[in-house]
């Protein structure tokens, strides 16, 4: 088997079973076609975070760009949904594996995110296979059958599909063009695109996507003009594409409407991305003295800098007309415990109740078992109707609010051990292939595994890393912990009946993540380099 590349284009990884369909020569060319237009744009973008992170470390505080300004005072609104988005009480997300993507299809919720980012492995089987398995799905001709016998196919009345695909920070390390790493983001969007896209329209919903990770609002014009190009590459409108953004960094909630602005024939709306968005306030902040948040545990969507932003972006988003949808939970149905079980899945009403209460116009559930319970209470709120855009949202929230990074205590040696324990496992999973794990009782991915190692980095660090006893973290303490966790976390994979073969690597390279003096911008850039 061998692939007819475009010119300048190398592909260094093996081909499975139908990956020549999906690396076509005409769905490669539009790879390079975006590559090349926009790859300088993505470097230069990629470049300016760390050119602001530089300045944040320095003492910088963000706030809104006086350049935006009649952006944010002006009168405008996002261009009219498309039928297939109007209504997005629940929406199930996950990765893009095979029997996953028929279950989230037929769990009942009226859209379905399949990922190829937080909650993905990267390595190139699970791109590329992933994108076979849409392209099957789409066409509705996926099927499957487990290891048990059991068959599964889609139902009839299925969930609304939209993609997100790698966030601007990632490669695609298996392919050059004019010998440089195409974008994963870029990769992921333009196969999907070039396959499917019609072949959506045709079938009355479609191409919508999810964007990750962004932190300014130029950022958001490169997704825009990249959609341009696209549109234009296959002859489809413009504005056809609809693609909702990710709030889910401290930097982007200063320019939430600019986003919108930016986006604003393409967009559906922003979405408030809780994990990536507590890893954020600790990434830009961690060299503030100041700054030093409690165990991950405390950091609800209650305390007071994450119920400000959560309402802030109710308010731009219904005062330009866009769909404000609600994050994750990171709690899941427990097997063979009534009452544990029955306390997450009370738990995941709280978390619903309160977001419809709010404002949003729906939110994002981990799992099938939890579509039920979101979608009654979104639908006691929202009622027949699709959204809350007329419900008006009391407080006026700002710097102030955002950057009051509360509480800062309890720290404890539990929440020290937690945290080295997940980002063993979540490592060592990663590594195997699995980028979503359940860890003890909750959902487990990039994002969530992020704050572990970063909390332990600022812990260590900051002179406000002290535990609830009096102890310092140190480097020390951690380190002679890591092997404990380690020991725990290889019997569980163990009676899972799991291979434990990748977490003395993933617990070595946790280490070196969350103690060296250099803090990697994000766990999966060294994570991704160390994989197939
Ligand atoms: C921070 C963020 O970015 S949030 C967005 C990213 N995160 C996600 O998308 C979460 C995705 N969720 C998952 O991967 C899983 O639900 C986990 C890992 C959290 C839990 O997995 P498990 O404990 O294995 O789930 P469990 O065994 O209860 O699954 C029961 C059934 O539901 C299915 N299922 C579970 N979650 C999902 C899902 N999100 N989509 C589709 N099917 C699912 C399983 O495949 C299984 O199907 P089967 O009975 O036909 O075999
Ligand atoms: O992508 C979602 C998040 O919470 O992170
Ligand atoms: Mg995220």
């Amino acid at each position: 088997m061998s692939l007819d590349l475009p010119q300048g284009m190398q592909i260094n990884a093996p081909l499975h079973p139908r990956f020549e369909q999906i690396l076509s020569r005409e769905a490669l060319e539009l790879v390079a076609k975006l590559h090349r237009a926009f790859e300088p744009r993505r470097q230069e973008l990629l470049k300016a975070r760390v050119a602001r992170q530089a300045r944040i470390d320095a003492g910088e505080l963000p706030g809104f760009l006086p350049e935006t300004k009649a952006i944010r005072e002006g009168d405008w609104k996002v261009a009219p949904l498309p039928k297939a988005l109007e209504c997005r009480r629940v929406e199930i997300t996950g990765p893009v594996e095979r029997k996953m993507i028929i279950n989230a299809f037929n769990s009942g919720a009226d859209s379905y995110m399949t990922d190829f980012e937080d909650s993905n492995s990267p390595n190139w089987y699970n791109q590329i296979q992933g994108q076979v398995n849409l392209f099957d799905a789409i066409r509705r001709r996926i099927d499957f059958t487990a290891e048990n016998g059991k068959e599964y196919k889609l139902n009839d009345k299925i969930a609304t599909l939209q993609v997100r695909p790698r966030g601007w920070h990632l490669d695609e390390k298996h392919v050059l063009v004019d010998g440089a790493r195409v974008s994963g983001g870029i990769f992921d969007f333009a196969l999907f695109f070039f396959h499917n896209a019609r072949e959506q329209i045709a079938r009355g919903a479609g191409p919508f996507f999810y964007l990750p990770k962004m932190e300014s609002h130029l950022e958001a014009r490169l997704w825009n003009d990249l959609f341009v190009m696209a549109q234009d590459a296959l002859g489809i409108p413009q504005g056809t594409i609809k693609a909702t953004v990710l709030v889910e960094t401290i930097l982007a909630t200063f320019e939430m409407e600019e986003i919108l602005f930016e986006l604003r024939e393409h967009s559906a709306g922003l979405n408030a991305g809780r994990w990536d968005y507590i890893f954020s306030c600790i990434k830009k902040f961690k060299k503030n003295k100041d700054f030093c948040l409690a165990n991950r545990g405390a950091i609800t969507m209650e305390v007071p800098f994450m119920r400000s932003y959560a309402l802030a972006l109710v308010q731009a988003c219904h005062k330009r007309g866009a769909p404000a949808m609600g994050g994750m939970s990171a709690l899941i149905p427990i097997k063979n415990d009534p009452v544990a079980n029955e306390k997450a899945l009370a738990g995941i009403r709280h978390d619903k109740t309160r977001d419809a209460n709010d404002g949003y116009d729906g939110g994002w559930v981990a799992h099938p078992g939890l579509v039920p319970i979101a979608m009654e209470e979104f639908v006691k709120v929202l009622g027949d109707k699709p959204n809350q855009w007329g419900k008006r949202v009391e407080g006026s929230y700002g710097p102030k609010d955002w950057l009051n990074f509360q509480p800062e205590q309890p720290i404890t040696e539990a929440g020290v051990r937690n945290n080295i324990n997940v980002g063993i496992h979540y490592l060592g999973s990663w590594f195997a292939g699995n980028g979503c794990v359940p860890i003890h009782n909750l959902m487990e991915d990039a994002a969530t595994a992020e704050i572990s190692r970063s909390q332990i980095w600022q812990w260590v660090v900051s002179p406000k890393g002290k535990l609830d006893d009096g102890r310092k973290v140190t480097a020390e303490m951690v380190r002679a912990l890591i092997p404990e966790e380690l020991a725990k976390v290889k019997a569980v994979v163990s009676a899972q009946g799991e291979a434990t073969a990748t977490y003395d690597q993933a617990a070595k390279i946790f280490e070196e993540m969350s103690l060296s003096d250099n803090f990697p911008e994000f766990l999966t850039l060294p994570l991704y380099e160390a994989m197939d």
